[in-house]
């Protein structure tokens, strides 16, 4: 956030105060070398009265081998002690939340704070689609940010590629491997979807968590709501009615605005495609009904 000036003000909050406190001191020993100024402190949950937005990230985060699922109940306790004192602020703005399982913990900060949904967000796939594209880049020797491809879904286990709506600049890459005569196909894009769905592990077992990409993540997202950009991101909504699906937090294609998710950009997929985004739904439904709040 302050390498990238996204913000004219930046408040960390942590049970760890101590830890908040380093934290701002190493950042705010890097804003000379920075391309603005920028106010950052460790503070409390008043601060949050006159933010625009509050980002989440609070809780606990997965051990090798652990399921991002497994964190659910610990990190609903966490949030019990933290939505209220920031809606007790006087917070109006937005919540964009990265706390894992990331899908339900949105819905779980939905539900906490009574705000309208639309306010209520979540990181969804937005950063297993900046890998998807990393990857297919390097497979398609093409520019990431010309490859328009999405992961949609659960971000966890139950995520997945729909294909049908992947291009390269504007030409359908399934197109792009039926006329390669096989220098591309659709066996190598599925290993593709599946180093994605499964890096987060790879890099917890290398390095105990995951950082950079999250953080260049919600830094975009962030960008998205405050300059009013309505970019295209697959952030976490509230679905309502769209793929067939209501209530259900769930990582989709989505305009993102100053408002928030201004609304959700229903993809065309091919019954295949359909069925697997109703299984991640079911999935995510399951371990939200199975939560007390
Ligand atoms: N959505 C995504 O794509 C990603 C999500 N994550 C998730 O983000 C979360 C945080 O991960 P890390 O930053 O690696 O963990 P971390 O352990 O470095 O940071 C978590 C912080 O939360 C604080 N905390 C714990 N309980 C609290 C409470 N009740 N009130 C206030 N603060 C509290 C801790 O003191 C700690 O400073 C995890 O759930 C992780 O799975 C991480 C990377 C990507
Ligand atoms: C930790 C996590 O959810 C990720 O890096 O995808």
């Amino acid at each position: 956030a302050l390498n990238q000036a996204v913000c004219d003000e930046l408040v960390l909050v942590d049970i760890d105060k101590k830890r908040a406190e380093g934290e701002a001191m190493d950042l705010n020993h890097g804003v000379a070398f920075a391309s603005s100024s920028m106010r950052i402190y460790a503070g409390d949950y008043s601060d949050c009265s006159d933010a625009d937005l509050v980002v989440i990230c609070a809780g606990v985060s997965q051990k090798p081998g652990e399921s991002r699922l497994e964190l659910l109940q610990r990190n609903t306790a966490v949030f019990q002690s933290i939505i209220s004192p920031i809606t007790r602020s006087g917070f109006s703005g937005i919540f964009l939340v990265a706390t894992n399982p990331v899908d339900i913990m949105t819905r779980v900060t939905y539900e906490l704070s009574g705000f309208n949904a639309s306010r209520v967000f979540g990181t969804g796939t937005t950063l297993d689609t900046a890998r998807l594209r990393y990857l297919l880049g390097d497979y398609f020797s093409v520019d990431p940010r010309n490859m328009h491809a999405y992961v949609i879904g659960e971000h966890g286990d139950s995520e997945f590629v729909p294909w049908s709506q992947a291009m390269l600049a504007t030409k359908s890459v399934i197109d792009i491997c039926e006329q390669s005569d096989g220098k591309f196909c659709l066996e190598e894009m599925q290993k593709i979807s599946i180093e994605v769905r499964d890096a987060a592990q790879k890099i917890i077992e290398a390095k105990k968590a995951t950082y950079y990409g999250i953080g260049m993540s919600l830094v975009r997202i962030v960008r998205a709501v405050l300059s009013n950009e309505n970019s295209v991101l697959t952030v976490s909504a509230r679905l309502r009615g769209e793929y067939g699906q209501k209530d259900v937090y769930i990582g989709v294609p989505c305009i993102v605005n100053r408002n928030g998710v201004d609304r959700v950009l229903e993809l065309t997929l091919t019954e295949e495609e359909q069925q697997k985004f109703t299984e991640s739904c079911a999935v995510l439904e399951e371990n939200y009904e199975g939560l007390r709040l």
